[in-house]
């Protein structure tokens, strides 16, 4: 019997450019696959890119059939397995945003029947990931799911998204410093298995895409390819360890508490984005480079503050004293913040 865990699983065909949209059907039949796509999207990615997918599907001698979900939801999921279960569907597209894609995702990982991301927002590293994550229920974070067999992401229609779709993207990506380095502490108090090469890498995606900030502006095709090339780097890291370790640490666990407690969250990455300031001050200290995460989200419009997530002081203490909760992972948040440690930090980083 194989194990698959210990296996490094790829996407193989990763297109990344200008109007590769309509690429979509020769990147998949490339593959070799059998069968045809069950294109999955929302309403608004249908609009901006899904109703063309299907269109070049067609042209290309597929019969594509087409299954529009509104939410990320266990329910969502079952009626896209209800369709993918047929004989005659050979592989599932996903044509949206993370939550799409993860439905998407999913759905496939359900019927074992492979999975092509097509993002129209470059709003997360699970575009390109081997994680999926249906926010229902107490169960926030990502499992483990079969990573896309293939991503078709056309910087026309990701520069065209709404901006801070782009802006959450990079927070992701930024919010890597601080999950490596959790990952770091892990290996050296828990000894937490560490991959050298994913922390590698996911640091170095980190420090490219603050490297290119000044390239990152609305309406700029160059910053979809920026951000895209960073969210497809930050994916590999996460195959390369076999967890999303190397992208997700402390961060992620206040915005997944974020996500359970806020009466309206924010984006995921603006959520990871003014976390990872806080984390980085309980790394390093009121001297260390918390304030270089808060200039780098600031420069690309990445929110900074509570304030700017639209989310109350309150609900961040309260995030940040019992995130640790949401899973067992070890991070820089160790068995709990008492709450005068959370107003410090919340307090001295400016986030409240
Ligand atoms: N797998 C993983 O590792 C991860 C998964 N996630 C999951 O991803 C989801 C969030 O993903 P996210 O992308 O932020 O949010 P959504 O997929 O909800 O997209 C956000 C909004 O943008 C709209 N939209 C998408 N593309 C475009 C476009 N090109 N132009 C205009 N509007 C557009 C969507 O429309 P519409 O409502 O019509 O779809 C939606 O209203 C959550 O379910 C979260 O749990 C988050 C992080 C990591
Ligand atoms: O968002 C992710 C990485 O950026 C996935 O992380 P989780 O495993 O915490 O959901
Ligand atoms: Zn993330």
């Amino acid at each position: 019997m194989f194990d698959k865990s210990t296996w490094i699983r790829l996407p193989r065909n990763v297109v990344v450019g200008h109007g590769v949209l309509d690429d979509a059907a020769a990147a998949v039949e490339e593959l070799r696959l059998h069968g045809d796509p069950l294109v999955v999207t929302s309403p608004t990615p249908a609009e901006v890119a899904g109703d063309r997918v299907v269109e070049g599907f067609s042209d290309a001698g597929f019969d594509p059939r087409v299954v529009r979900i509104e939410e990320a939801t266990f329910a969502a999921v079952e009626a896209v397995i209800d369709v993918a279960a047929s004989d005659d569907v050979g592989y599932l597209v996903g044509v949206g945003g993370g939550k799409v894609i993860d439905v998407a995702k999913m759905a496939g990982e359900d019927v074992g029947k492979g999975f092509v991301s097509v993002p129209t927002a470059a709003s997360h590293d699970g575009i390109v990931s081997g994680r999926a994550s249906i926010p229902e229920g107490d169960t926030r974070h990502s499992v483990a799911a079969e990573p896309p067999l293939a991503v078709v992401a056309d910087t026309e229609i990701l520069a065209d998204a709404p901006w801070e779709l782009t802006t959450a993207g990079c927070a992701d990506i930024i919010s890597n410093f601080t999950a490596v380095r959790d990952w770091e502490l892990a290996h050296r108090l828990k000894n937490v298995e560490y991959h050298e090469y994913a922390g590698a890498l996911s640091r170095m995606t980190a420090e490219m895409l603050v490297e290119n900030a000044d390239s990152i502006r609305p309406e700029l095709e160059e910053s979809a390819w920026i951000v895209t090339k960073a969210l497809v780097s930050s994916g590999v890291a996460m195959s390369i360890a076999g967890s999303s370790r190397p992208a997700s640490g402390a961060e992620h666990l206040i915005s997944h508490q974020l996500d359970r407690i806020a009466p309206d969250p924010a984006l995921h990455g603006h959520q990871v984005g003014v976390a990872s300031i806080m984390t980085e001050y309980l790394h390093s200290g009121p001297k260390g480079q918390w304030q270089d995460i808060r200039d780098a989200l600031a420069s690309i419009d990445a929110p900074t503050t509570a304030d700017e997530l639209g989310i109350g002081d309150e609900v961040i203490i309260e995030a940040l004293t019992t995130a640790h909760e949401i899973r067992d992972r070890y991070t820089i948040l160790g068995d709990g913040m008492s709450e005068a440690a959370a107003r410090e930090a919340a307090n001295v980083t400016g986030v409240i």
